[in-house]
C-alpha cells in the first residue's frame, strides 16, 4: 500500500461530542491513515473508542495507527506511531510484524529518521512545521530540512505541526508523501466542512 495523502489524526478534546461523526466525514473525503491519538490514561475508554475506529476504517478501506501504545495496535491488529520517548521500534516491529505499519517521530533530525528506518520504520515524520494549537511546544522544522531529508531518504515523509490547506502545497512540493493534520481538519464547523477539506488535501497530491 502506498502511503501517500491525508494522515487524519485524532484529538479527544476538539472531537468531544462528536468523535465518530466527525471522524466518519473524514474518511468520507478520503484519509490515508488515520491516528487515534488520546492522551488520558483511561485505558478502557481507549480500547473502546479505538475498537470503534478500526470498525470505521475498515469500512473505508482505510489503516488505522495507535499513538504512542504499541501493545494496544498489537490487541487491536492495527499500526503504531512512536515518539522518542514511546519505546524503541525493533521490538514493536516483532510484536507487530511485518506488514503493520509502524510510524516514527523524527522531529527536525534526518539522522533520527535514518536510525528508524534501520530500526524498521514504515514512515517517519517531521515536524512541527508552523504554529500549532494542538502541540504548541513541539520542536519546529524547516522546510529546507524536508528537502534534504526528500533526497537522503528512501521511505515515506509525513510532515505534521501547524498543517492547513492555506500553508500545505509547500510541504506537498519539497517532498511530503502525508500530511498528518488535526485542526487543519478537525477544526471545522460542520461534518460537511471536514469531507471538503479532507478532499482539498488530498487533492494536493494531485497536482
Ligand atoms: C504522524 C505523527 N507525527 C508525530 C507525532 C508526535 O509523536 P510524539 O512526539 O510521540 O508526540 P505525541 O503525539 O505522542 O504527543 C504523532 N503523534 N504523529
Ligand atoms: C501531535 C503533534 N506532533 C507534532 C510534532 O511536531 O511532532 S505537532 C503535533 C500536533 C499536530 O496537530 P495540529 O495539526 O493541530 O497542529
Ligand atoms: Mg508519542
Amino acid at each position: 500500500m502506498k502511503l501517500r495523502g491525508l494522515y487524519a489524526i485524532t484529538d479527544s478534546q476538539l472531537l468531544a461530542g462528536k468523535f465518530l461523526a466527525y471522524v466518519e466525514a473524514a474518511l468520507d473525503g478520503g484519509v490515508t491513515l488515520l491516528q487515534y491519538r488520546d492522551k488520558s490514561s483511561d485505558e478502557a475508554r481507549r480500547l473502546r473508542e479505538a475498537e470503534k475506529l478500526r470498525e470505521l476504517c475498515s469500512r473505508y478501506k482505510t489503516q488505522l495507527i495507535i499513538n504512542d501504545d504499541a501493545e494496544l495496535a498489537a490487541r487491536l491488529g492495527v499500526g503504531v506511531h512512536l515518539g522518542q520517548t514511546d519505546g524503541p521500534l525493533t521490538p514493536a516491529r516483532a510484536l507487530l510484524g511485518s506488514k503493520a505499519i509502524i510510524g516514527a517521530t523524527c522531529h527536525s533530525h534526518i539522522e533520527l529518521a535514518e536510525q528508524a528506518a534501520k530500526e524498521g520504520a514504515s514512515y517517519v515524520a517531521f515536524g512541527r512545521f508552523f504554529n500549532s494549537s494542538t502541540k504548541p511546544g513541539a520542536p519546529a522544522a524547516t522546510v529546507e530540512m524536508l528537502a534534504d531529508a526528500r533526497k537522503r531518504l528512501h521511505l515515506p515523509i509525513c510532515v505534521i505541526g501547524g498543517v492547513t490547506l492555506e500553508n500545505a502545497e509547500p510541504l506537498v512540493g519539497h517532498g511530503a508523501d502525508l500530511l498528518a493534520v488535526v485542526h487543519g481538519l478537525f477544526g471545522a464547523d460542520s461534518t460537511q466542512e471536514v469531507t471538503r477539506r479532507a478532499r482539498a488535501f488530498n487533492a494536493l497530491f494531485k497536482i
